[in-house]
């Protein structure tokens, strides 16, 4: 499928809809929450959406019912109706890397309706590799998969980073109730060592299966770990066999996971029109399948089918990822906020907040549109968070009463993932009580009334006018979390589309790697080649090395 150029355009901020939502942005600028509420006492109820488990309540953020207008009718002017067809149809709209977008045919059902790809339908290559993950995945559940001493299978350690670590980590957090209790998981990523040091802690190489998660098979940090995971098992049980019993490996270059020396059949594949970080529904979701059972992934799949459909289909004044993308536009590009807070109100979506930095800041962190020229407005802000109610006692001062506006989602679940009486009530109550002393805040006036001293009340004061959305699921399932990461995945891309970037590359990470490379070459170069650094970096290097001759000379 090919699509019209000028949709391609950075500059979607020339159209009249964009000039009609900075005059009116003018025109309500100033005008309070406070008033908002006042002037219409429906306002929590109109200015929310239910659908499917999910309720988004906007009714906190500074927007009219025209703002909303404009903004819905901002992207039909952007063509963004077209760059969502585009995007499930497979054309090629990852331009800088000439690459199809489709992790949206991960969870599609039919098949046949399916894009092609380079001459390969991809729903038949999606449903192939489904199929043997859902063996292998079966096998290690019931004990079936035996180690290299013909013990079962009682630890599953994922070593990945960025997009082939955080979904599954996450993921498995999230739903950790609904996962096999015989089974230990863990997650690797950093290349410090003590991160793979402190996940084998504990475990037996006899019970322990290895998943090496990259796409690529060249990222380093995934590499090393995996070489010491390796040595670490051959001197536990060793040689003979085990890496072929113990490891195997989820990526798109099979050539390199075999190189490795894991065995073919041991190798799940995927596909570069999968981006990293839009991967947890691809084989890069094995060790969540384990977890979680087949069934249990199929349900995960579905939510983020449901969550498609409506993407497609909704109009967008009542389509939850375009309302929540055209949110941020406001918020970034009206309001001028540059950061954004994600809090979870629950302990299972505590890794919620770094995964949507993956997501959102590698996504739409460019400042360069797709047609090479500089983009005329901001794009991503920095999104950050942490959950609720921890993040009360820490950084939430600043959410109140900071010079800088923040706004937030905040995220419940209705349903508790305990048994334990009296918390979710008072989780709950905390997530609201926030998002309306955001809003409101206290006037100086009412502080006073309540007979605080004179000096304390500017301090006691709160401004209010902070602006927040509500996000509450029905339940924490898997099916509702692949709604969830649907819905974020989507604002991500309505608001790339927004920008005219290109939100499926990253060539930001890019040059920090390089460097890398070139720094641990001379820190390890025996004849101390002296590469030409500036004088910071050659300083550090240097400090370095003194303190790892000294070391090595102690030792
Ligand atoms: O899965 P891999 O190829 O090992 O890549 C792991 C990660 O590293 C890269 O540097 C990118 O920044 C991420 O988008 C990616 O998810």
């Amino acid at each position: 499928m090919s699509i019209d150029n000028h949709e391609f355009r950075t500059d979607r901020t020339s159209g009249q809809r964009w000039h009609a939502l900075r005059a009116h942005h003018q025109s309500i600028d100033g005008t309070h929450l406070r008033d908002l509420f006042a002037a219409d006492p429906d306002r929590g109820t109109a200015m929310a959406i239910e659908s499917d488990g999910l309720y988004l309540d906007y009714s906190k953020q500074r927007v009219t019912a025209e703002t909303m207008t404009l903004l819905v009718e901002f992207a039909h002017e952007s063509g963004l109706r077209d760059g969502i067809e585009a995007m499930f149809g497979g054309a090629r709209i990852n331009t800088t890397e000439d690459r199809a977008v489709l992790h949206t045919a991960l969870r599609a059902l039919d098949a046949d309706a399916s894009p092609t790809v380079d001459g390969h339908a991809v729903g038949e290559q999606v449903d192939r590799v489904l199929h043997r993950m859902s063996v292998f995945a079966q096998s290690v559940r019931r004990g079936r998969l035996r180690g290299a001493t013909s013990r079962r299978i009682e630890a599953v350690v994922n070593i990945g980073i960025g997009g082939s670590d955080l979904g599954p980590a996450m993921a498995c957090r999230a739903l950790a109730e609904a996962s096999t209790p015989d089974i230990d998981f863990r997650f690797v990523s950093n290349v410090d060592g003590a991160d793979l040091s402190a996940a084998l802690r504990g475990l037996d190489p006899e019970t322990t299966l290895f998943i090496v998660s990259s796409k690529t098979f060249t990222t380093v940090e995934t590499l090393t770990n995996a070489e010491s995971a390796r040595q670490w098992l051959i001197d536990g049980i060793g040689d003979r066999g085990a890496v072929r019993e113990h490891f195997v490996a989820v990526s798109t270059n099979v050539e390199a996971a075999r190189r490795f020396g894991i065995a073919e059949e041991n190798v799940f594949e995927f596909w570069d029109w999968v981006g990293g970080r839009y991967s947890v529904w691809s084989a890069i979701g094995l060790s969540l399948m384990i977890a979680i059972g087949s069934g249990g992934f199929r349900d995960f799949l579905a939510g983020a089918r449901s969550m498609d459909t409506e993407f497609r289909t909704a109009p967008f004044e009542k389509n939850l990822p375009v309302l929540l993308g055209l949110l941020g536009i406001w918020n970034r590009n009206l309001l001028g906020a540059a950061t954004h807070a994600v809090l979870p109100y629950d302990e299972r979506l505590a890794l919620l907040p770094a995964y949507l930095q993956q997501l959102e800041m590698e996504s739409n962190g460019k400042s360069v549109g797709v047609d090479g020229e500089p983009v005329a407005i901001d794009t991503a802000p920095i999104v950050w968070g942490a959950a609720g109610t921890n993040g009360q006692h820490a950084f939430f001062q600043l959410l109140h009463q900071g010079t800088t506006v923040v706004p937030c989602d905040f995220i419940g679940v209705l349903e508790p993932g305990h048994l334990l009486a009296g918390h979710h009530d008072l989780l709950i109550a905390n997530l609201i009580a926030q998002t309306q002393a955001l809003a409101f805040g206290r006037t100086a006036d009412e502080v006073r009334a309540e007979g605080v001293a004179e000096h304390q009340v500017p301090h006691r004061a709160f401004p209010g006018d902070r602006p927040s959305t509500t996000i509450m699921m029905d339940r924490l399932d898997p099916y509702s979390l692949g709604r969830l990461l649907a819905l974020y995945e989507h604002k991500v891309f309505v608001q790339g589309w927004l920008w005219g970037i290109d939100s499926f590359d990253q060539w930001g990470v890019e040059l920090g790697k390089v460097a890398a490379g070139r720094i641990v070459d001379e820190i390890r170069a025996e004849d101390r080649t002296v590469l030409p650094f500036d004088s910071s970096t050659a300083a550090q290097i240097g400090r370095y090395r003194r303190a790892r001759a000294a070391a090595e000379h102690d030792r």
